[in-house]
């Protein structure tokens, strides 16, 4: 096989920067074909993937793979290159996706089981003979008509204001003090968030109007917010998204959430709502920030198609 590797080296905040010579050593001492290529901005990692597919298809290599070497950020962008590269090139071979989990909250790599430690994953990724086809969220906009995908989920609402005043803290790249901006954001947001009104539209059943949502998150894995368990069920074998929708808690319905999510029972309280589609539409009227990925979004009303897609992935 060969390796195609993108390497975000500020993921995790930084630490990936100090794993990344071990992991060369590693694949030289053991004779791998590689080629790295090194994330240099925001969004990099769409073009550098895409700038490799369109060198594959001037000299094909049937036994390429493409490694995302980050955290679930580096994993989006760089799903996102081949989607938009295969979306101008339908009909060629698509070159599958390997994972190597150096990020902060590796969501994706809890849900598919992939080892949280570099040496076991890279172990994996080495060993794995056949890509499987996983499940994908993509997006549309409906107003601007722009879209995309998501590997893990896109939420608005509560998630996505930890995740943006997180970003805005200058601990967040922090390598020890990380987590603290994060946990942070969640005591400040839990003071000063304020529902939000949100329209659900299934096909084949009557809108639903939430008024006082918390928290909206369409999500294509169990885990989010780096390890908890929002939809125990959610699989990325199954073609299907989860939604759940929390509405405004009180501080004790909050307790009681928190509580219940260890318990993996949270999803029988009242004031959580749950479906699982193929394809769903959201619409909110206050503008509240979003969140794809642990990517934000940025601080608007939505109107939005989400449904399923899928796209071949080098995992067991
Ligand atoms: N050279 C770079 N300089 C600054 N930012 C970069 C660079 N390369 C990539 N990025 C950005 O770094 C951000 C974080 O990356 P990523 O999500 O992979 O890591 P993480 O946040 O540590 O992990 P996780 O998302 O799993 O918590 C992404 O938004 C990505 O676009």
């Amino acid at each position: 096989m060969e390796y195609f590797i993108i390497v975000n080296k500020c993921a995790g905040g930084n630490k990936a920067r100090l794993l990344w010579p071990k992991i060369e050593t590693k694949l030289n001492h053991d004779k791998v074909a590689f080629h790295p290529y090194f994330t240099k901005y925001d969004g990099h990692a769409v073009k550098l993937t895409m700038q490799i597919l369109h060198q594959l298809n001037d000299t094909p290599h049937s036994d390429a793979i493409i490694i995302a070497a980050g955290g679930d950020g580096t994993l989006h962008e760089t799903l996102l290159g081949c989607k938009r590269y295969y979306a101008d090139n339908i009909n060629q071979h698509k070159v599958p996706l390997a994972f190597l989990p150096i990020g902060s909250g590796n969501d994706f790599a809890r849900a598919l089981k992939i080892p949280l430690h570099w040496q076991e994953a890279l172990k994996d990724i080495l060993a794995c003979r056949s890509a499987s086809i996983l499940n994908l969220g993509h997006y549309t906009n409906l107003v601007n008509k722009t879209d995309g995908y998501f590997t893990n989920n896109y939420g608005i609402g509560f998630d996505a204001t930890v995740v943006h005043d997180a970003n805005k803290s200058p601990l967040k790249n922090n390598r020890y003090f990380g987590k603290f901006s994060y946990w942070l954001a969640v005591v400040k947001a839990l003071r000063t968030f304020q529902g939000f009104k949100v329209q659900i539209r299934i096909p084949g059943s009557t809108e639903k109007t939430f008024n006082n949502a918390f928290l909206v998150t369409t999500t294509n894995l169990p885990y989010f917010g780096g390890g908890i368990k929002i939809a125990p069920d959610a699989s990325a074998y199954e073609n299907q998204l989860d939604l759940i929708i929390v509405e405004n808690p009180s501080i004790i319905q909050l307790i009681l959430f928190v509580s219940m999510i260890f318990l993996k029972r949270h999803l029988s309280l009242r004031f959580i709502h749950h479906y699982v589609q193929k394809q769903l539409f959201i619409t909110t009227n206050d503008a509240r920030y979003g969140q794809i990925d642990g990517e934000e979004l940025g601080e608007h009303t939505y109107q939005i198609k989400l449904e399923t897609a899928s796209y071949p992935f080098w995992v067991h």
